[in-house]
């Protein structure tokens, strides 16, 4: 990965998104800068999807701006081109695992003997490689959830985001899939994940961002954010008390840098 970076770091000004005259997030002021991995957390219809998904420029702000360092707009396809987002549920081809992969290449120009090499690297870092020819139906939940995170990391993204990637999982696929996110973030990939699972959070974060209601509540580094919440809401929230969030509305940042 170069050193120079496209699209970190990448900032949301005065962002908000509405549906049907429903305001859903915002108004969000956030800075994601390349350091470190980012966990956002918060409880159901918080708006945690949304935002990885305005982020990654599935979405357009109804007003506000998403903006990346250099390259503008997360719409545009040169920026789209350096992020990567694995969903919950990810989308397979029906072809072997390896093939998933190098289809994702082919389509950036890698092709033949490159493509395949770079292919098998990316299954070999999520522990897949035995598995690269067998096809993508039959594989179990996590390994299908490895696999996403291979085809996406083989694009050498500059940020990678993850919506509940080990949901639904075992603790020992959880476990592998988190060593496999350690691995990208290692090699320089900015890891912005959406996780339910505090323990996640707590192995894996180096910042954590609470949301509620839309709104960015607390933005904090995890070890201060995980032991001290600074909000009632996210007090609650970590304690595992389900409502009580309206309250953190009083508590919301007017500007948060990751
Ligand atoms: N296209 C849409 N039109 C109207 N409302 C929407 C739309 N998409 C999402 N919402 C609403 O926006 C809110 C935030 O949704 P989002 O999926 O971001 O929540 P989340 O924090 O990821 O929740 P969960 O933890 O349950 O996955 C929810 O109340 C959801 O119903």
């Amino acid at each position: 990965m170069s050193a120079m970076s496209t699209t970190l770091p990448l900032s949301l000004r005065n962002v908000m998104l509405e549906r049907q005259g429903r305001r859903l997030l915002g108004p969000i002021n956030l800075d994601l800068d390349r350091e470190g991995r980012t966990v956002i957390l918060g409880p159901n219809g918080a708006g945690k999807s949304l935002l990885l998904r305005l982020c990654h420029g599935l979405l357009s702000p109804t007003l506000g701006e998403v903006s990346c360092a250099a390259a503008g707009a997360p719409t545009r396809s040169e920026v789209r081109r350096r992020q990567a987002m694995v969903f919950q549920r990810p989308a397979l081809l029906r072809r072997s695992a390896l093939a998933n992969v190098t289809y994702a290449l082919n389509l950036l120009g890698v092709r033949g003997a490159d493509a395949r090499s770079q292919a098998m690297k990316a299954l070999d870092l999520v522990g897949l490689a035995a598995l690269a020819d067998r096809s993508a139906r039959v594989l179990s939940g996590g390994e299908q959830q490895r696999l996403a995170l291979a085809r996406a990391w083989v694009l050498q993204p500059e940020i990678l985001f993850l919506d509940e990637p080990t949901s639904a999982l075992d603790p020992g696929t959880t476990q592998s899939i988190e060593s496999a996110i350690n691995r990208f973030a290692d090699h320089g990939t900015k890891i912005v994940m959406v996780t339910h699972n505090l323990g996640q959070a707590r192995r894996m974060a180096d910042h954590c961002l609470f949301l509620a209601g839309g709104r960015i509540v607390e933005s904090a580094l995890a070890s201060t954010f995980l032991a001290q919440p600074a909000t009632p809401a996210a007090a609650h929230f970590l304690a595992g008390e389900q409502g009580a969030f309206l309250q953190g509305q009083d508590d919301v940042q007017g500007y948060d840098s990751i």
